[in-house]
């Protein structure tokens, strides 16, 4: 799993770090590390062209004292200085003993329009707030230009612990960053303006806290996606029961449906009035157009998508929270949870509630632009795990370990794939996965389903149960052309 950590728990580290250091040591191998990433980017460095935005802080430092090992490699690299008299000293003095070109931001025009690459140091984890005019200005004028766009830790103007962007930010095609992930840098507006992260290890790892916020990889994935065994039969790899849909509107009962089959296909259990249609398309549900109650016994619980908000729809909700096992609220059973959250509080198992911005908004304050630090608060709020959907999402549990998701397409921008994500989640919260794990897994696993969907074009909620199989497999790392002899 890859840690994400706030500019506190970097500087504290930072700070245990630099006292065992000699003087400038760490800088030098931030700086290493990005001229390294540098000039892979570039391809060459003789004649290539750089430009440097320089800020008065160490964000600077590391911009020059790469630009330095650049120049004195043949790249033709010149400095905007946005605070001369403050620039780093020690960086400065490198720069220009190296070849390094210094100008004035208002003169940086000819050289912002020529550069193959502009190297962002105005801010790193010492920004805050919105970037000030200059700097904006600055920053405007280099996303006119047609070089690669490479920010130094994180991109100025975003925020390395939310994302959260207050005007005008660098918008960079790669971020080079150091020590560890900052949040900033993979949720919210920060996640489109750092493009590509690099992560340079400058020896941080030994000094950092145990994080309190991750993202999965293909691998973290894997391992919570156990294949069935020989002992195994359809009642032990955990049982799902889905109540979604109505008679009216069948489609969420059959997405959700599809996909928890699609995704641990033991048994899945459906009740509710889309009966028919659920029976219709997925022969293999065991189906019943009766109440939760007459389904049989199941391991875990989906209940909300399409099912409406009457009493009917309230008194199912209230039934299936009574239980003591795992229930997934989505859509419909969000709307009715924010009028009674006391229905979803104090459970004697968990509880996975999947708001998309809308929905959470109902509960009584909208996500904002602190998107991790907001569905922290859910959670605790209502003592329940809170999957907030999003571009990227976030899913956090009462304790405030969170995840952000790393996968998906914004092709999953369409009608009823959250149906679908419902359906994975409560298959693997059947399993018996810890429910925060179950979330994350299911966004995960769900984003690479719309990937794998998107490659063949605009895709709908159905294609992702599909290709579910698919993105399971490729999330195991399971070649599809080679098949293991039984037993093997
Ligand atoms: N610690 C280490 O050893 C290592 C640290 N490393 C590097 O140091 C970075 C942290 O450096 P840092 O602490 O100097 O802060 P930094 O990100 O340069 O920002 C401060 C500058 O920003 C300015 N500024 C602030 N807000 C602004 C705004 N809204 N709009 C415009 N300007 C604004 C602020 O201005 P001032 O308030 O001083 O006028 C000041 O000039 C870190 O991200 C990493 O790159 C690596 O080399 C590894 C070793
Ligand atoms: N721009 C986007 N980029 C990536 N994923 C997105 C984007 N917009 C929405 N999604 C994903 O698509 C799904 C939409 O779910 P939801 O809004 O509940 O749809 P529905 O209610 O129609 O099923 C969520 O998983 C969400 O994370
Ligand atoms: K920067």
């Amino acid at each position: 799993m890859i840690g994400l950590f706030t500019a506190a728990e970097i500087r504290a580290a930072e700070a245990r770090l630099l006292a065992a250091l000699p003087d400038g040591a760490l800088m030098q191998r931030a700086a290493t590390g990005l001229a390294t990433v540098c000039l892979r980017l570039l391809g060459r460095s003789y004649g290539a062209r750089v430009t440097l935005l320089v800020g008065a802080g160490n964000n600077g430092g590391d911009a020059l004292f790469a630009g330095a090992r650049l120049a004195s490699r043949g790249t033709q690299v010149t400095a905007a200085l946005l605070a001369p008299e403050r620039a780093h000293e020690a960086g400065l003095t490198a720069f220009r003993r190296a070849g390094g070109r210094v100008v004035a931001p208002e003169a940086a025009g000819p050289a912002l329009e020529r550069a193959d690459l502009v190297l962002d140091g105005i801010t790193g984890i010492g920004g805050s707030g919105g970037l000030r005019p200059d700097a904006a200005a600055l920053v405007d004028r280099a996303a006119a230009g047609p070089a690669l766009m490479v920010a130094v830790d994180v991109p100025s103007g975003v925020d390395a612990d939310t994302g959260a962007v207050d005007g005008a930010a660098f918008a960079a095609t790669h971020t080079v960053t150091f020590g560890a992930v900052k949040p900033g840098l993979v949720v919210g507006q920060g996640r489109g303006h750092a493009g590509e992260v690099h992560l340079i290890g400058i020896g941080l790892d030994e000094h950092l806290p145990a994080p309190a916020a991750w993202q999965l990889t293909d691998a973290d994935a894997a391992a919570r996606l156990p294949l069935p065994d020989a002992d195994d039969d359809k009642y032990t790899q955990g049982v799902v029961g889905i109540v979604a849909g109505s008679a009216t509107y069948p489609g969420a009962g059959v997405l959700c449906t599809g996909a928890a089959l699609r995704t641990r296909p033991g048994l899945v259990r459906y009740a509710g009035t889309a009966a028919d249609g659920v029976r219709a398309a997925w022969p293999e549900a065991i189906v019943t157009d009766g109440r939760p109650g007459d389904a049989g016994r199941v391991q875990a619980w989906v209940v909300g998508p399409g099912m409406g908000t009457d009493d009917d729809a309230r008194s199912v909700l209230a039934e299936v929270l009574a239980t003591d096992l795992p229930v997934l609220a989505d859509a419909d059973a969000l709307t009715m949870l924010a009028r009674e959250p006391d229905l979803a509080r104090n459970r004697p198992a968990p509880t996975v509630l999947t708001p998309h911005d809308r929905e959470f908004a109902r509960f009584g304050y909208g996500p904002g632009s602190d998107r991790i630090g907001a569905a922290r608060r859910l959670a605790a709020d209502l003592g329940a795990v809170v999957l907030l959907k999003g571009e990227a999402t976030v899913v956090a549990d009462p304790g405030g370990t969170a995840f952000v998701n790393a996968t998906g397409t914004p092709w999953l921008a369409t009608a009823g794939t959250g149906d679908v994500l419902s359906g994975i989640t409560g298959a693997l919260l059947a399993t018996g996965l810890p429910a925060v794990e179950a979330a994350a897994v299911a966004a995960h696993v769900h984003g690479r389903a719309g990937q794998v969907a998107a490659a063949r074009g605009p895709l709908i909620a159905g294609d992702l149960v599909r290709h579910l199989p698919e993105a399971i497999s490729r999330v195991r790392g399971v070649r599809p052309d080679r098949l293991p002899d039984s037993g093997a």
